[in-house]
């Protein structure tokens, strides 16, 4: 646990990461039928509720033979076998496969019993497609005993661990839960979430901007976020720059919701909101050793966390990445995990402030395979905390350390792709 005291100095990225996630609980479970569980997290271990397949069942379209029948097959010496039954996918053979004999069988129907291999209907005299049943017809290549056949629980056996406790329920979870006929699963509820942008400057994008007016980007770059990393975002809030508003906010808002994300205010300003405000509920305003984002804040106001995160929009999105991102997963029933670093080569040279870790938003080329990707700032002014115009071309950050005062074209980087 690392000690609020310890925040007069500069914290370490890893640091407050760590700070935070402490203060985090996951959501309640519920139990959900699987179609509703996508976007969630699994609270428990999903096993096998029937074989995967559930039977023996054909893999193409064809016959179902006696191997031992077609072994001399070929396309002058045919064999011919009579046509004792017709199975589709979803129905199942009445008649037993014995020598001389076979049964068209469509993929995904069941096995006959007595049938042993499958002969496609490409290696016979029938035409492929919507043919009437043949009374007998001729095979043209031999089969082993087992082929074209997909045997029952080869892909996962009834009880087989499917979906670990802790899983994200993307698509092809749920899939594979489906797959194994699970019919509800026990998941974390999403985490409800409120984003508030404060800010007396900030108006709606197209405003004719008078009177210092700016467009707020953070309030839709905050809300997609969430929204695009599994939250259920309640509610999006603008307000101007007054303790008494952001009371109201926060306080209604935490009556709802897990996690309050608030945008500006945390600096060293007059009108200062969220520190104002912060400061008479015990939030903890640490200085992260971080360009962008160094001003942080989080607290709590009734059981929802709040997590304050500077104005400067480039600001908003690394920390958004380095600390909001965790904090949900881990509120989501998910083990937030570390950032991936890599190694590249810098396409260009730039300055760094020393004492911050810098963060740059940046795109990767990989100029021949082998070689470290090269790594290039989106924009000339790098790490610039409200060039939030060029973040949408990032496909990564560079990541310089603090003790770096400056990057040369070629030096050996590091990043981490967003
Ligand atoms: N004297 C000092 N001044 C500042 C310091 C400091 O240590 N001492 N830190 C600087 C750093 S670093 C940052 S980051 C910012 C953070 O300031 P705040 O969190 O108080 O943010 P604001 O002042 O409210 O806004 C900063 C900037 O961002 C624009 N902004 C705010 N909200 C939005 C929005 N929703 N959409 C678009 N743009 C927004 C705002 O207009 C400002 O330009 O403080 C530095 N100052
Ligand atoms: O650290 Mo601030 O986030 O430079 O812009």
């Amino acid at each position: 646990m690392i000690a609020v005291a310890a925040m007069a100095e500069m914290m370490s990225v890893e640091d407050y990461r760590e700070f935070l996630l402490n203060q985090v609980a996951p959501t309640e479970t519920i139990n959900l039928p699987i179609a509703q569980a996508h976007g969630l997290v699994s609270a428990e271990l999903v096993e096998a509720s029937c074989p995967l397949p559930p039977f023996d069942s054909s893999a193409m379209d064809g016959f179902a033979v006696t191997a031992q029948d077609t072994a001399f097959a070929n396309a002058t010496m045919p064999v011919r076998l009579t046509v004792i039954d017709d199975i589709p996918a979803g129905g199942y053979g009445r008649e037993r496969v014995t020598p001389g004999t076979c049964a068209r069988i469509m993929t995904g129907a069941p096995i006959p019993q007595g049938a042993d291999a499958v002969v496609r209907v490409e290696d016979t005299d029938v035409p492929a497609g919507a043919t009437p049943l043949r009374k007998e017809i001729s095979v043209y290549a031999p089969v082993s005993s087992g082929k074209n056949i997909r045997a029952m629980g080869e892909a996962a056996n009834i009880g087989e661990p499917v979906i670990a406790p802790g899983s994200f329920f993307d698509a092809r979870a749920v899939a594979a839960a489906a797959s194994v006929n699970t019919s509800h699963v026990r998941v974390y509820r999403k985490p409800k979430v409120t984003v508030v942008a404060t800010g007396s400057e900030l108006v709606d994008p197209g405003t004719s901007l008078v009177d210092g007016q700016i467009p707020d980007s953070n309030s839709l770059l905050l809300a997609g976020l969430l929204r695009e990393w599994g939250a259920d975002v309640e509610c999006v809030r603008r307000i101007r720059d007054s303790v008494e508003d952001l009371r109201a906010v926060l306080e209604e808002a935490s009556l709802s919701c897990d996690l309050i994300v608030t945008s500006g205010g945390v600096s060293a300003g007059a009108f200062d909101i969220v520190k104002d405000y912060g400061e008479t509920r015990g939030f903890s305003f640490p200085k992260v050793a971080m360009q962008p984002g160094k001003p942080q804040a989080c607290g709590k106001v009734g059981n929802a966390l709040v997590i304050g995160l500077p104005g400067n929009p480039v600001s908003v999105w690394v920390s958004a990445l380095l600390f909001v991102r965790p904090a949900l997963q881990s509120m989501a029933g998910m083990r937030p995990e570390a950032p991936r670093i890599f190694d590249g080569v810098a396409g260009t040279g730039w300055k760094s402030p020393t004492g911050r870790r810098q963060y740059v938003p940046s795109t990767l080329k990989v100029e021949r395979s082998g070689n470290r990707p090269v790594v290039m700032p989106v924009h000339r002014l790098g790490s610039g905390s409200h060039v939030i115009n060029a973040v949408q071309l990032a496909d990564s950050l560079c990541v310089v350390p603090a003790e770096v005062e400056c990057v040369e074209r070629g030096d050996r980087v590091q990043f981490l792709q967003v």
